[in-house]
């Protein structure tokens, strides 16, 4: 096998841990061979536990078969110890005689630093510049290379695409198990954001709460431009981040931010917070100032089988062709991208 069928198969390994369980992480995965034989494969399985080239090093058979091996890994080994130790710095204690490396690591914290490292090491690098990476982690590129969140719209809505039953209602649309789908996509995201609208007629929860998660809940934000919430601060305590126009109400907590220049303003203020990813629940009003702005990355409707009034609040229609449809259960999950170049092999 050549190196890019080898990183091709590292790309699968990585594909084993879903986006919820990774979270802020990349899903990185690594293969070891020597003599054209895979003596071990490895991949982050989730935030804050082992990288992708330790889990493959402990998965060998005989550890001193490392010496002299050929390492693939999707993404360059990183740098600096975080939650765990850097494996640039194991991977040069190894022996391991060549690392080929799928694409550089956009964070500047490592960005070309290891393979430089590794080289010096007397390892011998070589990058494939392949896509594999980016597409697993399309969120965590974005952020490091744009220096913005990525930016995911979502809505549910009813298969005659209507959100809720009428004006002023909160109305539950998805089953059970649409849901647990909803709180997967949650828990791959560091926010999700709503309009004042939404928060002052359902009163959410945002919390991922139907699947198991690892890792710390998103941030919960609200844009209030008017301050209409300024007199029901006893939901939107410390834990959530409130975005408004109205100087006076920013004056008074310290969650709540004053917002100078539109949506813009509003996601570079959350990535200056290390905020990657945020997921935009609505309402169709808000979704749709991120359309027009053209300031989202990928969009997905969930459409129930149910029938709502045509008296309802109606969604918002995509005038695109979705890149990918499947169903959960009863219920039709669409998705949209801004950018034809961010494929969708993470599902
Ligand atoms: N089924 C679903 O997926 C969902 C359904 N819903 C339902 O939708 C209904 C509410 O819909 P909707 O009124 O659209 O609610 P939104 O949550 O979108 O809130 C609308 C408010 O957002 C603010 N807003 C609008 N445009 C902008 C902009 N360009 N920049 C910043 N802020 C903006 C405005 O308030 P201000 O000027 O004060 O900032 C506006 O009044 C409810 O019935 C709710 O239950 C809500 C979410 C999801
Ligand atoms: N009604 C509706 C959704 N509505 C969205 O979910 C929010 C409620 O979240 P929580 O309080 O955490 O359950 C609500 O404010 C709105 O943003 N989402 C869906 O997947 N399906 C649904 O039927
Ligand atoms: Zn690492």
């Amino acid at each position: 096998m050549d190196d890019l069928t080898y990183m091709a198969l590292a790309a699968k390994v990585a594909a084993k841990a879903g986006p919820d369980e990774t979270y802020e992480n990349p899903r990185v995965g690594a293969i070891i061979v020597k003599n054209g034989q895979i003596l071990a494969t490895g991949y982050h399985h989730s935030f804050g536990a082992a990288h992708a080239e330790i889990n493959a090093f402990e998965n060998l058979r005989d550890q001193t078969d490392i010496v002299d091996s050929t390492m693939y890994v999707t993404l360059e080994p990183c740098f600096v110890t975080g939650k765990v130790g850097a494996c640039a710095l194991a991977i040069a204690q190894w022996g391991v005689k060549r690392v080929v490396v799928g694409s550089f690591d956009p964070n500047p914290d490592t960005h070309g630093r290891s393979v430089t490292f590794l080289r010096q090491a007397g390892i011998r690098v070589d990058v494939l510049g392949t896509e594999d990476s980016q597409i697993l982690n399309p969120g965590f590129y974005h952020y490091f290379e744009r220096h913005l969140p990525y930016v995911q719209l979502k809505l549910a809505e009813s298969a005659n695409h209507f959100v809720a039953s009428s004006q002023g209602q909160s109305t539950k649309i998805t089953d059970r198990l649409a849901d647990i789908d909803v709180h997967k996509e949650r828990a791959s995201k560091s926010a999700i954001l709503i309009g004042s609208e939404t928060m002052l007629i359902d009163q959410p929860n945002l919390t991922v709460r139907h699947v198991p998660i690892n890792h710390p809940q998103p941030l919960r934000v609200v844009i209030d431009r008017r301050g209409r919430l300024q007199n029901k601060m006893d939901r939107a305590t410390n834990n959530w981040l409130i975005f408004t126009t109205n100087t006076d109400f920013a004056k008074q907590y310290d969650n709540v931010l004053l917002m100078s220049h539109g949506l813009l303003s509003v996601l570079t203020s959350l990535a200056s917070k290390n905020i990657q990813s945020v997921m935009v629940e609505g309402g169709p009003s808000l979704i749709t100032a991120f359309l027009k702005a053209n300031l989202w990355q990928e969009f997905i409707v969930y459409t129930a089988d149910s029938i709502l009034s045509e008296d309802g609040v109606p969604s918002v229609q995509p005038l695109f062709n979705s890149v990918s449809s499947y169903r959960v259960g009863n219920t039709l999950k669409s998705r949209y991208l801004n950018d034809r170049s961010v494929s969708c092999l993470q599902e």
